[in-house]
């Protein structure tokens, strides 16, 4: 059976400090929903509220109707994989993985039953009388999934599972992951660093800050249209350009470096409170495209990188600032560097911020975050 958790403005303090000032979310029945941030941003410390370990200062967690604030870590049914395995070095791998039915007193056949059945599941069947010594980390790891998921938890809780693996294994055992937690449909919050990572295995992504939600979506909305200049430079690559906004009842354009115009029709009218503001637009490197068109932006190919696919080129521009354009591979052109080339932006991507980065005056962003920064963001004065 698998739940929904509601965090409803959950606080968090050690000693005086907020680290969780006031945090809001909802995340589905079966969802892989991912906390991501930078270092100290709170991950950790909501996912083992979620758990149990950590007490809540205010607000309350909820699993489906049922309030946990003060429910024992082991009275939650709750599954949980860290990036050290923690499964006991002294058994084989079947019996790690029975451990926690037989501590359940389990009858024998069901033990026998589930174990199997986890042991095709996460593909580690002809493991299964290995000491975990005899192990790779990525098969370690898949037994301490196993033992998370074999005593059909309500919920599944991973913080950095991959982080101790190499690069290859880390994308093999993040698309078994997600295999797998697809075909027993757990609810499932997962913390990670690594914005990749977060893209390939969720449903959602929070993406954190400080202790606050700035953005919670898809992670093709979170991508494409990212709720603050923070989100965007976190996730993916930005070139961010300064520029201004001018909004007559006819038109909305930018000026970028006082030269290079562009006509925008997706910008939240609603948001524009002057005729001329200060903005920051985020260019993503493939929404760059050449131009013939000597209005462009100009700039020199300071470096042709090509990567197979796609071919990148660091561009050198006018005003002295560098930006990254990845294209797609042409047979048999490369720009040289050194070339003078023109840039035009792809209007209908571009993402146009307000001057200190806060918001986004495009439209289509869609923010499920419910927290406190949420109605402090839609508040700003522009
Ligand atoms: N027991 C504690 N006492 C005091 N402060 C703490 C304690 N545990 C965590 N913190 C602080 O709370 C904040 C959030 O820490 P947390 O471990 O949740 O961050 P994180 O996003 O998981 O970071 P990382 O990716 O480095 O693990 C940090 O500023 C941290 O220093």
């Amino acid at each position: 059976m698998s739940i929904a958790i509601d965090f409803n403005h959950v606080v968090k303090k050690y000693g005086d400090q907020a680290v969780i000032p006031g945090l809001s979310i909802k995340v589905k029945e079966g969802e892989f929903f991912t906390l991501l941030g930078p270092s100290g941003c709170g991950k950790t410390t909501l996912l083992r509220m979620v758990a149990g370990f950590n007490s809540i200062e205010g607000g309350e967690i909820k699993f489906d109707e049922k309030v946990m604030n003060d429910v024992k870590p082991s009275k939650r049914n709750i599954g949980m994989v860290f990036q050290n395995y923690a499964i006991f070095p002294h058994l084989s791998v079947k019996k790690n993985i029975a451990f926690g039915l037989e501590n359940r007193k389990t009858p024998k056949a069901e033990i026998e039953r589930r174990v199997d059945e986890i042991l095709r599941i996460v593909q580690i069947e002809k493991f299964k009388d290995r000491l975990p010594e005899n192990l790779s980390g990525g098969q370690q790891q898949r037994v301490a999934l196993a033992r998370a998921i074999v005593i059909n938890p309500d919920v599944l809780l991973m913080d950095e599972p991959l982080s101790n693996l190499d690069a290859k294994l880390r994308i093999e055992l993040r698309n078994a992951i997600r295999k797998i937690q697809k075909e027993v449909g757990i609810t499932t919050v997962y913390v990670t660093h690594d914005q990749e990572e977060a893209m390939a295995v969720s449903d959602r992504i929070a993406v954190m800050k400080d202790g606050y939600i700035q953005h919670a979506g898809t992670p093709q909305n979170i991508y494409h249209r990212p709720a603050n200049l923070f989100v965007s430079s976190f996730i993916g690559r930005s070139n961010i350009l300064n520029a201004t906004l001018f909004a007559t009842n006819d038109k909305t354009e930018i000026v970028i470096h006082d030269k290079h115009r562009v006509v925008l029709t997706n910008i939240r009218q609603e948001l524009i409170k002057s005729t001329k503001t200060n903005v920051q637009v985020c260019v993503r490197p493939e929404e760059f495209l050449f131009t013939s068109d000597t209005n462009g932006l100009k700039g020199k190919v300071q470096r042709s990188s090509f990567l197979g696919l796609n071919t990148n080129y660091f561009i050198e521009l006018e005003s002295g600032e560098t930006v990254e354009v990845i294209q797609e591979s042409d047979i048999d052109t490369l720009i040289p560097e050194g070339s003078v080339v023109y840039l035009k932006l792809n209007q209908a991507k571009v993402n146009v911020f307000n001057e200190d980065g806060s918001v986004n005056l495009t439209e289509g962003v869609k923010n499920d975050a419910a927290g406190e920064v949420q109605s402090e963001v839609n508040n700003v004065a522009i």
